[in-house]
């Protein structure tokens, strides 16, 4: 954005709690409007700590939506240079056929997979680069008045607190947004968390002796499965992040994996070709945390034209679509673009918030309903010929038919619009599977009334 466009060029004070994925990336495109921006985040810089840290969701996917988003502000081409194509779903099923199902028809229509770390410190590092943006690594948000958009923030090393004012505060600060918190205190706020009964835990496919991937790189691997469920993400380095998700508790459940004869008795039973790909099985089930699996729906967004929250802050959702990271990236775009369009900035919060909550509500069903896809239905039948009838229909009639997983991780047509005409699409392709029963049926009919009239004629 240029300097004559640009609204805010009073050097206006954001402060963004959070240097996740989404706070960073919003710190760029603050900068653009012309904030000076102070980013506080409770972990070290992730550019100097070791790998991994926290231990869980190490690689992601990444689609259009969150391609669009670091596209607009340059970041794209290298952070595709530091990820793996996924061209399609590599499915194991419990009977061992081992099929590939591609992500979509065309060349592009395909998810990137990178390494979580990797991914936050490139947006670190842009963000620095940008004029007025300053990070603080190891401080943490304590409290916020929401009024005066004041925080307090108090060193992981210890010490006094420090209170920090600001024009506006970014609640990019996840899950368990203490933003949110502060936001949301004393007011007529909707708040909602579901955990699922499920919870995931992150294990390595590690680089073969011989130096390659034990196993096809471009792709997702899925291990479906109605007690348990399993997904590989691919590395630049040959090796896969694996995340087993099953119940916290009960008959097959993380509960029960508690000895070693427990874990490989449980892979040969549910994984059977995944053992011998996982060296390390017995020692990672037992020394790396069971994550919990949580959608987290709420209201409002944003206090004036003081505190807005963006990302799993404002919506999170559990991981089955690989969309969380994808809608906070588009978030900051949408944003910016709220803020570019709206000089009065309750406006533009108001107009943001409008334009996200009802897609990112959607989301969270799409989500649920992909998890249960992913373990109970994509080894079937009747789903691989839905899915084939539905990439058939796109490639006949590629203006008017878009299925939709296409329209959600290939395309930044919002969530609720691509789930409504999904639906019309269902209505249309289940009203031609019924009326090519009828016809096959009245054929049938026909066939069977000729055959019974030929033999009351003695032939
Ligand atoms: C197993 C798994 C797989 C996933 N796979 C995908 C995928 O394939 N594709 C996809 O799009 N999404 C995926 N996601 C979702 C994605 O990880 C989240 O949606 C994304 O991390 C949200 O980004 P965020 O910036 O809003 O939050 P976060 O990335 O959680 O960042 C929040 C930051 O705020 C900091 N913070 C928290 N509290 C404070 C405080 N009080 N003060 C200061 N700092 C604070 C945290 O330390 C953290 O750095 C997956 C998630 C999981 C669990
Ligand atoms: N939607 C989903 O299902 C999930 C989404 N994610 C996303 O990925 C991000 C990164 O994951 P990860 O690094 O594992 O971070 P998590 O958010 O899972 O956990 C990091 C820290 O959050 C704090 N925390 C955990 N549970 C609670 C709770 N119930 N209430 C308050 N604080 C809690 C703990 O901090 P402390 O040590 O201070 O207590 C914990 O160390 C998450 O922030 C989230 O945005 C992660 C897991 C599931
Ligand atoms: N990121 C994930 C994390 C956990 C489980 C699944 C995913 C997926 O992305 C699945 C993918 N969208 C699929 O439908 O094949």
């Amino acid at each position: 954005m240029t300097d004559g466009q640009n609204p805010f060029s009073r050097q206006e004070r954001v402060v963004v709690i959070g240097a996740g994925l989404s706070g960073s990336l919003a710190a760029v495109y603050l900068a653009r409007h012309g904030y000076l921006v102070d980013v506080y985040e409770r972990r070290p810089d992730p550019r100097t700590a070791p790998a991994g840290l926290g231990g869980r969701s190490i690689n992601l996917g990444l689609s259009a939506r969150g391609m669009r988003a670091l596209d607009e502000v340059g970041l794209l081409a290298d952070v595709l240079k530091r990820s793996v194509p996924m061209r399609g779903r590599v499915v194991h099923s419990p009977d061992g056929a081992v099929r590939f199902q591609p992500y979509g028809v065309r060349e592009h229509e395909i998810l990137h997979s990178v390494l979580r770390d990797e991914l936050i410190a490139l947006l670190v590092d842009a963000a620095e680069t940008s004029a007025g943006v300053r990070f603080h690594f190891g401080w943490r948000l304590n409290r916020l008045d929401r009024d005066t958009a004041t925080v307090e923030v108090l060193s992981e090393a210890g010490g006094d607190p420090v209170e920090v004012g600001a024009d506006l505060v970014v609640g990019a600060d996840g899950i368990h947004s203490v933003v949110r918190q502060h936001l949301q205190r004393g007011l007529r706020a909707d708040y909602s968390q579901e955990f699922l009964e499920w919870g995931y835990k992150e294990l390595t496919i590690p680089v073969g002796d011989d130096g390659e991937p034990r196993v096809r790189l471009e792709a997702l691997h899925v291990w479906p499965g109605e007690s348990a469920m399993m997904v590989a993400h691919p590395n630049v380095d040959g090796s896969l992040t694996c995340s087993l998700f099953m119940p916290h508790e009960g008959p097959v459940s993380f509960a029960t994996l508690d000895t070693p004869e427990a874990v490989l008795g449980f892979f040969r039973a549910n994984f059977a070709d995944a053992e011998e790909l996982m060296p390390n099985l017995v020692e990672e089930i037992a020394g790396h945390p069971v994550g919990h699996l949580v959608t987290v729906r709420t209201a409002p967004w944003r206090h004036g034209d003081r505190v807005v929250l963006i990302g799993d802050a404002a919506h999170a959702v559990v991981p089955f679509y690989g969309q969380g990271m994808n809608s906070a990236f588009e978030d900051c775009l949408v944003l910016s673009d709220c803020l570019a369009r709206h000089t009065d900035r309750a406006a533009a919060l108001a107009a943001f918030e409008a334009a996200r909550k009802p897609h990112t509500d959607v989301l969270a069903d799409l989500s649920i309903a992909n998890f249960v896809d992913l373990r109970d239905r994509v080894h079937k039948p009747g789903y691989t010929a839905h899915a084939v009838a539905d990439r058939l229909l796109s490639r006949l009639m590629p203006d008017r038919w878009t299925p939709l997983y296409t329209m959600v991780a290939h395309t930044t047509t919002p969530y609720a619009d691509a789930l409504a005409r999904a639906k019309r699409q269902d209505r249309i392709l289940r009203g031609a599977t019924a009326a090519a029963g009828a016809l096959a049926a009245l054929g049938a009919v026909t066939t069977i009334g000729a055959a019974l009239r030929r033999r009351s004629r003695g032939r």
